[in-house]
């Protein structure tokens, strides 16, 4: 989706109390300061582009040749190059639900990211129409995720290694450059081949600096982080940090490990699920295991354990993933042994 402004706004730094992280939310000035230079890099790079936008109708430009997906905000278009030929994936958002500004924030927000063999590549070529704007990415051909993932089995093992290490490799990356990405699900991950060896991170609609404040703004979702449903600890929001991404990616995991939700909501009150799985972190006694984690091995336990802590704190960072390949996350027959030499295919 492009940029939203609404229900956010930057913590400032320099409001320091007696406790200097209660000050800031719960972030350190330095991961303030991080997330304050993101936040500045874009702004100029908004502004650059701002200038250099192509002002033409698409097809002037490119023959459409199918869609390739649909969301909420705009739709992707496979379209080739009039002259050249390329194929080259359109992301079109029409002008009444999207404001420049907010289309420049997604564009510039892919573009900043570079290039990461993980992370769909952005071309620098962002067009004004009439009735909207557009920008080119690299095409993936294959579909999302959503479509491999079997209900009530998931995905082959080897598979969920693949993908949560270059899904990891692809949120560390995004977060040393000081930010958070926010909407890991299975329709924002592209897969490149049909036997699921490579895939691509898109969407970058949701991706704001750490540090900036959030509130909710409708129900959560399995992916939401619990702490983003606590009372926030500024007025204005709760400071975002990377833990929001290792809970979606936690999350992410055990569907494709399973082929369901750990949960619909992280909400004890509101969710048995949820609340199970709190009582069974609390005990660590194999008999509160819940019925929906049956099947996982130690490690996947260990891994998922670490990412889904409620603590943002406490939470595993995403790279944890990596002590955790090369062993079998199911207790399934005929699996295990196909587990492995994943590591080298998730750097960048
Ligand atoms: N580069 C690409 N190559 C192939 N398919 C793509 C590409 N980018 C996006 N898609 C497909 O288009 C769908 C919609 O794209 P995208 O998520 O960017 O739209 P959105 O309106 O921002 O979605 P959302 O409702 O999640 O905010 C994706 O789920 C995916 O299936």
């Amino acid at each position: 989706m492009p940029g939203k402004q609404s229900e956010e706004g930057p913590v400032e730094a320099g409001a320091s109390e007696d406790s200097e992280e209660e000050g800031l939310g719960g972030l350190t000035l330095e991961e303030l300061q991080q997330g304050q230079e993101a936040a500045r890099a874009l702004e100029d790079m908004m502004a650059l582009s701002a200038q250099t936008l192509v002002r033409a109708e698409v097809d002037e430009l490119y023959e459409e040749v199918r869609p390739l997906g649909q969301g909420r905000y705009g739709r992707v278009l496979l379209v080739t190059h009039r002259q050249k030929g390329t194929p080259l994936a359109l992301k079109q958002l029409p002008k009444p639900r999207t404001s420049l500004r907010g289309f420049l924030y997604e564009f510039c927000v892919g573009l900043s990211l570079g290039v990461h063999s993980a992370i769909v590549t952005a071309y620098g070529i962002g067009i004004e129409s009439a009735q909207s704007y557009s920008f080119l990415t690299e095409p993936v051909l294959h579909g999302d995720l959503m479509a491999f993932i079997q209900p009530k089995v998931g995905l082959p093992q080897p598979a969920v290694h693949r993908c949560a290490a270059q899904l990891a490799s692809a949120l560390e990356h995004i977060h040393a450059r000081g930010l958070v990405y926010r909407d890991l699900k299975p329709e924002n991950v592209l897969v490149c081949d049909p036997d699921c060896r490579h895939f691509k991170l898109t969407d970058f609609g949701h991706t704001r600096p750490r540090g900036t404040l959030l509130r909710l703004a409708g129900p959560p979702i399995p992916y939401t982080a619990p702490e983003l449903c606590a009372p926030p600890p500024l007025p204005e929001g709760l400071p975002i940090q990377p833990a929001l991404d290792a809970w979606a990616l936690g999350v992410l995991v055990f569907c494709l490990l399973t082929g369901y939700f750990p949960w619909d909501q992280p909400l004890a009150e509101a969710d048995p699920f949820y609340e199970d799985f709190l009582m069974w972190q609390a005990s660590g006694q194999p008999q509160d295991r819940p019925q929906p984690w049956f099947g996982l091995a130690p490690a996947a336990d260990a891994l998922l354990w670490g990412l889904l802590d409620p603590h943002p704190r406490r939470r595993s960072a995403v790279s944890s993933i990596r002590e955790h390949l090369g062993r079998p996350w199911r207790q399934r027959e005929g699996e295990a042994e196909e587990v492995g030499g994943v590591e080298e295919e998730a750097g960048q």
